[in-house]
């Protein structure tokens, strides 16, 4: 705890990351210069005219203030460019960060001009070989944070002068494992990798999700030999046991949404996968082993928005001394405590003497530009007030979510009746229903999502601007992974929390240990009403 409160006193500073130093056990003292980073004070650099501007992180000159592509095209077939408003942008360019020319070309043609925040965090740290736990706050960037440090050293974008697979450069084995928790969320990494490859090396990429054709996916792998492959634990463990799946001379294997991935559902297959995935024949997991042979296998990378302690500890024990990077800090995971409350209930909840770190890591895991709402009304009116908020806020993209599936289709059919657009998205569905439903409300013909868990992780729909609960998150972790899914990349957002008054004691609750005000508000004659008496509690809480 000692160590950690340091950090925020140290001068360290570039871009706005921060770095703790120390001596590391095996990788020598960890300096900036160490993971990539160049010195404000370099002799070298003090006489160059064309040394790159420094700026605050938060803020943003006008010139990277910018349209985004977006990738909805709405009904009408027209695309429409998102204006980013306090988009966290930090450093100049991906060429400062190390990045091979074919990967920034390629950034480039998509329109990826400046790294976010926890990107130029993230990517110097990965390309110097350190296992990492990625944590900033939903929609800052994170898939592209790992996405390119592992494009950088694999596959048909890599420098060419790193070695492609293992010592031999030849190529045998998938070089990548990226596991993520719902076949939506993989197929998403999925997309982000193609779109970077371009149609000629897309087949460097295969997915592996469950709900689809295992054997189609074992075909594409023997026949396309991919460096990289995506998948769901599942799928991933199943085609692994059946021997059809070659990962032990793997270099990366990433971890996203790694505290979903460690709850129980997935206990086994994540097992297989940590147990299999870089493990170079030959080398024994249960013999200690030295420091040079343990940077022969793989690399380690997970990633959350949010991270409790079972994540510092499932760190601690699958990587290799990790650092904890964030948006504006790089510290040893080392330096924190990995006790406390061990479920998923939170980096937010428990007790007293971590009080202070898990406010901190709350901190990291809302965009700072979303408003919090909540609104009380009966159990039979919830559909009827969620309707009256999309007016009252003209809110075009929402996503509503529920916790039952059957209550989740009379929210649709209620909608539906009076007139607004409404989709239903959950488990239940097949495949292929479910990419409809997803395609129809990325392209705006279905203006309100309603959907349960599924949708709360990984979903990115840049366009969505109302997040509403019609039923209450069961903890504040699930809250802000449901409120990401809208203030994506800088914009704005605003979350709604439709509940009953007994339940308004669950959402102050979750407005302690999120350190973020949430409002009460009405609905009335078509606007949004803010109660006057909640003023002076929420001045406490900001
Ligand atoms: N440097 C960048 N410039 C422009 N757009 C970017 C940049 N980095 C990422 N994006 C876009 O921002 C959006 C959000 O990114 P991403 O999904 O990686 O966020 P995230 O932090 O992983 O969110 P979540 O925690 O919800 O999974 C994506 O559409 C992505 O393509």
């Amino acid at each position: 705890l000692h160590k950690f409160s340091c950090v925020s006193r140290m001068p360290w500073c570039h871009n706005g990351v921060r770095f703790l130093s120390q001596v590391g056990r095996h990788h020598g003292p960890l300096t900036l210069a160490s993971l990539g980073y160049k010195s404000e004070f370099e002799p070298t650099n003090k006489n160059k005219s064309n040394k790159p501007k420094k700026h605050s992180p938060i803020e943003i000159p006008k010139a990277k203030v910018k349209a985004v592509r977006s990738d909805g095209i709405k009904a009408a077939g027209v695309k429409k460019s998102l204006e980013i408003e306090s988009a966290p942008f930090a450093a100049n360019s991906f060429l400062e960060l190390g990045l091979p020319p074919l990967l920034l070309e390629r950034l480039e043609r998509e329109g990826f001009n400046v790294p976010t925040e926890v990107q130029s965090a993230a990517i110097p740290s990965i390309l110097k070989n350190h296992d990492v736990v990625i944590q900033s706050y939903t929609g800052s960037g994170k898939t592209l944070a790992y996405l390119l440090p592992i494009l950088s050293k694999v596959g048909p974008l890599k420098d060419k002068s790193s070695n492609g697979n293992g010592e031999s450069g030849k190529k045998t084995d998938i070089e990548a494992v990226i596991v993520a928790p719902s076949r939506e969320l993989g197929m998403q990494i999925v997309r982000e990798i193609k779109k970077l490859l371009g149609p000629s090396d897309k087949k460097a990429v295969q997915q592996l999700v469950g709900g689809a054709n295992r054997s189609r996916q074992e075909e594409a792998l023997r026949k396309n030999k991919p460096a990289i492959v995506v998948g769901t634990p599942g799928r991933i463990a199943e085609i692994s046991a059946a021997g059809k799946l070659h990962t032990h001379g793997c270099r990366f294997l990433v971890l996203d949404e790694i505290d979903e991935l460690l709850s129980f559902n997935f206990r086994e297959a994540m097992h297989r996968i940590v147990e299999h995935v870089g493990r170079r024949s030959g080398a024994n997991p249960r013999e200690p082993k030295s420091a040079l042979a343990m940077r022969a296998e793989r690399q380690t990378i997970m990633v959350s928005a949010t991270v409790p302690f079972s994540v510092i500890r499932a760190a601690r024990s699958w990587g290799h001394d990790p650092l904890l990077v964030q948006a504006k800090n790089v510290i040893p995971l080392e330096s924190m405590p990995a006790t406390g409350p061990g479920n998923l209930s939170g980096p937010m909840s428990g007790s007293s003497s971590n009080s202070n770190l898990q406010a901190k890591q709350a901190d990291q895991s809302l965009p700072p530009a979303l408003k919090h709402y909540y609104c009380v009304t009966k159990l039979q009116h919830k559909v009827d007030t969620l309707r009256r908020c999309v007016h009252a806020l003209d809110a075009q993209t929402v996503i509503a979510f529920m916790n039952n599936t059957r209550q989740l289709k009379d929210a649709v059919f209620k909608l539906e009746a009076r007139g607004m657009k409404a989709a239903e998205l959950h488990g239940d569905l097949g495949k292929l229903a479910r990419s409809t439903t997803l395609k129809k409300f990325k392209n705006g013909e279905v203006r309100v999502l309603v959907t349960n868990e599924l949708s709360a992780r990984g979903l990115d729909v840049a366009e969505c601007d109302l997040v509403v609960n019609l039923d209450l998150p069961t903890d504040s972790i699930h809250y802000a992974h449901r409120a990401g899914r809208t203030g994506r990349l800088g914009r704005r957002g605003t979350v709604v929390s439709i509940c009953e008054e007994p339940e308004v004691f669950v959402v102050k609750k979750m407005q302690k240990q999120l350190a973020v005000p949430i409002q009460a508000c009405e609905f009335t004659e078509g606007r949004l009403v803010i109660g006057k008496e909640e003023e002076k509690t929420l001045e406490a809480v900001r």
